[in-house]
């Protein structure tokens, strides 16, 4: 085994170190490895009110300054990162999370990144800052519910393709293709390496169903999805994630959209978020070999919720292009087994599978509590337009709202779709059950009407609620929506200048 120093010694060994030990990580430790491995710039980053990553760069040509930044961080202009900060009063501190640290695999020097948090002039955490809502509401949860809350994301992005001469795929079946079919698998490898290294889990990467070929300058749909990690890490890693498929692409001179839908009738792109609830290293997904109660009290709670949760989830117009039948995307509030049509998927159950193991590879029968340990249950509506701190607190706070309320079993029960929603003999049920919103108008006054449920215990602040309100009404309001909507036909032209989404 290594020991501490030995990690620390290791450029490459950090990220294990911080892995196993993240908050044992000192500002010791830091400077230590800092001057043992030569690092020579610190780059903080921080995700203010838009969602975007933001960087400050440190170079490093003295110790005491060294020591000063890591442990009293820096003051930023707050006006200009949160719109509710007046220019008058606007002294930000952005204050280092060590245990965030990792090697800038793009820098010309060596470079160590860290994440940080907002704090106000006072010395107190930034109540607004969503990174601080999703501490507030994780913590929240955990202590009302004993449990740990783990989630991971489903990176989907485009980009965009040279033409493929030789080898053009087919369009929308590209599925899992393989070079030299797709372009863009070798990029899509390199990202998964230096996510890694920065500290992300991953469970695999591939081409998805989205590949436009028929057009001069076509479109390819990738897919990087993760392995579930408690909340904060699962969206610090999303974060990273897209920072390093767009700097790659940038490289190649590529264009990299998150965008939810950049060709009407064609494929769009998620942000899937996949939940687990976990007690002492349990997983509670799962109970006697089924989906448990556990489980289906928090997508009971996510389905209440589920207008609300849009406002965090697809803030832009072309957010509710995606949400149609027919594309892969929920249109309607139930859940289901297996199945693309609804809102909440219950992935494939592990149940059974150990024999399946043993028929394939008889010398390596398998444990069935292994695949019990993977269940974990899927919210299909967000898009790369989420502010991904504040969608995983609501989704936090959904989750503890279905396991306080007394309906959740049965609503659970009622909303659960074992078939193709859209089939025609499913009709009668489908006309009974709730929409989702159709635009953000909707969404912002769906969030309006349960903000009481979003505020209790203080996990959002008011202002914050209206923030997301006011972003969203605003695409109404200077007409984007209705150009957006109204013109969907130039929807290509329309995204390319104003969204690629953070
Ligand atoms: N395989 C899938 O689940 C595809 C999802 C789809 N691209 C979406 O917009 O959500």
């Amino acid at each position: 085994m290594m020991t501490r120093d030995e990690y620390l010694m290791d450029p490459n060994k950090l990220v294990q170190y911080l892995q196993k030990m993240p908050n044992e990580f000192t500002k010791e430790d830091l400077i230590r490895y800092i001057e043992e491995n030569g690092i020579q710039m610190i780059n903080f980053r921080y995700v203010a009110n838009d969602g975007k990553l933001k960087t400050l760069n440190f170079i490093i040509t003295d110790r005491n300054h060294l020591d000063n930044i890591l442990s009293t961080g820096e003051r930023v202009d707050g006006s200009s990162l949160f719109p509710f900060i007046e220019a008058g009063s606007s002294d930000l501190y952005v204050i280092p999370r060590f245990k965030t640290a990792f090697l800038n695999p793009f820098s010309e020097v060596p470079t160590l990144d860290i994440l940080c948090s907002f704090y106000t002039a006072q010395g107190e955490p930034l109540e607004s800052a969503p990174e601080h809502i999703l501490k507030k509401a994780h913590n929240c949860f955990k202590e009302k519910t004993g449990m740990t809350f783990k989630a991971m994301g489903e990176l989907e992005y485009y980009i965009k393709s040279t033409k493929a001469e030789l080898y053009p795929g087919e369009d929308q079946k590209g599925y899992h293709d393989s070079q030299p079919f797709t372009q863009w698998e070798n990029l899509r490898r390199e990202a998964m390496v230096l996510i890694a290294q920065c500290g992300g889990k991953i469970k695999y990467g591939h081409s998805e169903v989205g590949n436009f070929i028929l057009r001069e300058d076509g479109y390819e749909q990738h897919e990087i999805e993760f392995i579930p990690v408690e909340a904060e890490d699962a969206v610090d890693q999303l974060l990273i994630g897209k920072w390093i498929v767009r700097m790659l692409a940038a490289r190649e001179g590529a264009l990299v959209s998150w965008a939810p839908k950049i060709t009407v009738g064609k494929a769009g792109s998620g942000l899937h978020i996949h939940m687990m609830l976990e007690k002492d290293g349990q997983n509670l997904c799962v109970e006697n070999g089924k989906l448990s109660d556990t489980a289906k009290k928090g997508i009971a709670g996510i389905m209440d919720l589920a207008g609300p949760l849009t406002a965090f989830g697809n803030t832009i117009p072309t957010s509710y292009l995606r949400l149609v039948p027919h594309q892969e995307a929920p249109t309607y509030v139930c859940w289901g087994d297996r199945n693309r049509s609804v809102l909440v998927r219950v992935p494939l159950g592990w149940v059974g599978a150990s024999d399946m193991i043993k028929s394939v590879n008889p010398c390596e029968p398998a444990d069935p509590r292994d695949f019990s340990s993977k269940q974990t249950f899927e919210f299909r509506v967000p898009d790369g337009s989420a502010d991904i701190y504040s969608l995983m607190a609501g989704l936090i706070v959904a989750g503890q709202h279905g396991l306080e309320m007394d309906n959740s079993l049965q609503m659970a029960e009622d909303l659960y779709a074992d078939v193709d929603i859209f089939a025609p003999d499913y009709k009668e049920k489908l006309d009974a059950l709730k929409q989702l919103p159709t635009c953000c108008w909707e969404s912002a006054d769906c969030l309006l009407e349960k903000r009481e449920v979003f505020e209790r215990n203080g996990v959002f602040p008011k202002g914050s609620v209206d923030a997301v309100v006011k972003n969203l009404k605003l695409y109404e309001d200077n007409g984007l929506n209705d150009r957006i909507l109204g013109n969907v036909d130039k929807i290509m032209e329309i995204v390319d200048t104003y969204i690629h989404c953070m």
